[in-house]
């Protein structure tokens, strides 16, 4: 039978010059396709994140699989929709493994994610992230910090390891620089995140400030982001905007009941579970630099 392909991408919108870009709608309807599609996430992830990130695509509608030994990555890589690469608890001996499956999905034509988490922290961990960044991710992931160590290519002596240092308006030229370089999509993550693919910038307005204190919020927040540009790998810089709005979204209804970090945690994992369109129309926010 032959596959529907059309129902896998979003059409860009007709007569956009003249009309405003409808934010709000496009993120749920990358959010409903997540749900619609419930893609295969393979995650090569930290040791702290898995737990939440794994609920965190659940959450979504999506299917995750922490599955990182080189033996299976060949066998494996191309069954799943998208792929989600994490330095966080980087040792050499994970690392062929992380090369692998980035190439094996660039073979299989499948989108993968970087999260370059502390690249800035050690020459190990910065010479690691440069050379899975000549892989050509599909999408880069990070902080304010961890973007400008990539783009400097030096490690920081201020590094605070995997918590920025920097606003991420700090490295929204970084983050231009380093897509113009790699082709791949940039996002810099903090109070707003910034999208790039080197010449537009997207603006995303949505979260709240407590997220800095979940460990992983970030680490989820990029496997969102490999799962939505999965099932619109065409449109990168839509769909990666999109996923951190939702992600941002899920947080603000958190927050109404959350007494703290930990019940945050439990919260938005919820709330992106129960996510409604018109709670997402409203509260999306989203626009151009
Ligand atoms: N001050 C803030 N206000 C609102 N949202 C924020 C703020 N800081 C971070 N966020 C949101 O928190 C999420 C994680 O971003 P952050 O930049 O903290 O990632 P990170 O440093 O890589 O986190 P981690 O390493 O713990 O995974 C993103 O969705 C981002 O939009
Ligand atoms: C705390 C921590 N240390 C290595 S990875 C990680 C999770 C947040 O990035
Ligand atoms: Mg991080």
């Amino acid at each position: 039978m032959e596959e529907d392909k059309s129902s896998n991408t979003i059409e860009p919108q007709k007569g956009a010059q003249e009309l405003p870009f409808d934010w709000p709608k496009q993120a749920w309807t990358h959010f409903e396709l997540v749900r619609q599609k419930s893609p295969l996430i393979q995650c090569i992830t930290n040791f702290v994140s898995m737990d939440f990130m794994a609920n965190t695509l659940l959450s979504a509608g999506a299917s995750p699989a922490m599955i990182h030994s080189v033996e299976e990555i060949p066998e494996f890589t191309p069954k799943a929709l998208g792929v989600c690469i994490n330095a966080g608890t980087l040792t050499p001996d994970w690392l062929p493994g992380m090369k692998l499956a980035a190439q094996v999905a660039n073979q299989s034509k499948k989108p993968w994610v970087l999260d370059p988490v502390a690249a800035g922290g050690s020459s190990f961990r910065l010479k690691a992230c440069l050379e899975l960044l000549a892989l050509k991710p599909s999408v880069v992931r990070g902080n304010g910090s961890e973007i400008l160590a990539l783009f400097k290519g030096c490690v920081d002596s201020n590094s605070k390891g995997v918590d920025s240092v920097h606003g991420s308006s700090d490295a929204v030229e970084a983050a231009k620089s380093i897509a113009q370089q790699s082709g791949s999509v940039v996002a810099v993550s903090g109070a707003v995140d910034y999208i790039t693919d080197g010449d537009r910038v997207v603006c995303v307005h949505n979260g709240v400030p407590m997220l800095q204190k979940i460990t992983a919020s970030g680490c989820s927040v990029t496997a969102l982001i490999a799962a939505f540009v999965a099932v619109d790998p065409s449109h990168a810089v839509e769909a990666t905007a999109s996923a951190l709005a939702i992600f941002g979204v899920a947080s603000e209804t958190g927050m109404d009941m959350a007494r703290g970090p930990a019940s945050l945690r439990t919260l938005l994992i919820d709330s992106l579970y129960g996510l409604g369109e018109a709670t997402a129309l409203s509260r999306v926010r989203i626009n151009h630099l």
